[in-house]
């Protein structure tokens, strides 16, 4: 069964530009996946119809066998402990420390009262250092935030969507403000955690050779439409002129 099924989904914001057209694809357990495709395609879009930040017009999204199209709150809410999201700016509170912002991945599961008053289980802690531990960042963990490199700190972004013990993480462009060094390790670490840990994973990036590097299937949109889905080997030059540079629609089949 796949982990995640999106049918003919469409999604406008303005109700007169769709963003998203007649979106079609399912994705299996603890593969990684890139979206790819210009500027304005809809990737970023696309990921939050996933974890419903926004709502679409119509249109189905199957996750985990469960039809999500019409949760509302207490379903939403358990929806998104399954979905970590990973973003492009790390989303994290600068001011606490390492091992805190971790531990606020485990809010969704928690009381606002204990939520507020930051209450978390020692096993909740020792998950948290351990994650950190594997990550290669433990001796930070007391450290504020904003005293970490970049890439450091996507790491702990990483890390607060892993202690949620989700079944998918969202990456929204998550190297886009990191140099290749950097880029490296968090994509080496993206795809151990789809391979250790069965994780699914589905990247937002810009970064085409690093999409076909770390990827098991990459699927390009341009104009809210799928145009390419496949495998790195299958993404040729042609196919990646057709994705950047054409004008036409058509889906390539491959
Ligand atoms: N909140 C919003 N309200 C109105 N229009 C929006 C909103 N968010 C995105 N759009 C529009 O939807 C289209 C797709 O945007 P989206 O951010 O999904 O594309 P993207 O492929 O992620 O782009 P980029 O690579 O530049 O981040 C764009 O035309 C954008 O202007």
């Amino acid at each position: 069964m796949s982990l995640l099924e999106i049918k003919h989904l469409n999604k406008s914001y303005d109700s007169k530009t769709n963003v998203l057209k007649d979106i079609n694809f399912e994705i299996e357990s603890g593969d990684l996946v890139s979206v790819i495709g210009p500027s304005g395609a809809g990737k970023s879009t696309l990921l939050r119809c996933i974890n419903r930040m926004v709502n679409f017009d119509d249109g189905k999204i199957i996750f985990d066998g469960k039809d999500t199209t019409h949760y509302k709150k207490r379903e939403l809410r358990k929806l998104r402990t399954d979905i970590g999201m990973v973003f492009q700016h790390y989303n994290l509170v600068p001011r606490l420390t390492v091992i805190e912002n971790v531990l606020h991945g485990r809010l969704g599961y928690k009381s606002t009262i204990q939520g507020l008053l930051s209450m978390f289980t020692e096993v909740e802690k020792e998950n948290a250092f351990s994650l950190l531990d594997t990550l290669g960042i433990v001796e930070h963990a007391y450290k504020r935030c904003d005293q970490l490199s970049g890439g450091q700190q996507q790491r702990v972004g990483i890390a607060r969507a892993l202690i949620q013990n989700p079944k998918l993480i969202l990456c929204d462009e998550p190297i886009a403000s990191l140099d290749p060094n950097a880029s490296k390790v968090i994509m080496t670490y993206l795809k151990q955690i789809t391979r250790d840990m069965n994780i699914t994973c589905i990247v937002n990036l810009h970064q085409v050779d690093v999409a076909r590097e770390y990827s098991d299937r990459i699927i390009a949109l341009n104009k809210g439409a799928v145009v390419f889905d496949g495998s790195h080997l299958q993404l040729t030059e042609e196919r990646m002129n057709h994705v950047y540079g054409m004008e036409t629609r058509e889906l390539i089949t491959v």
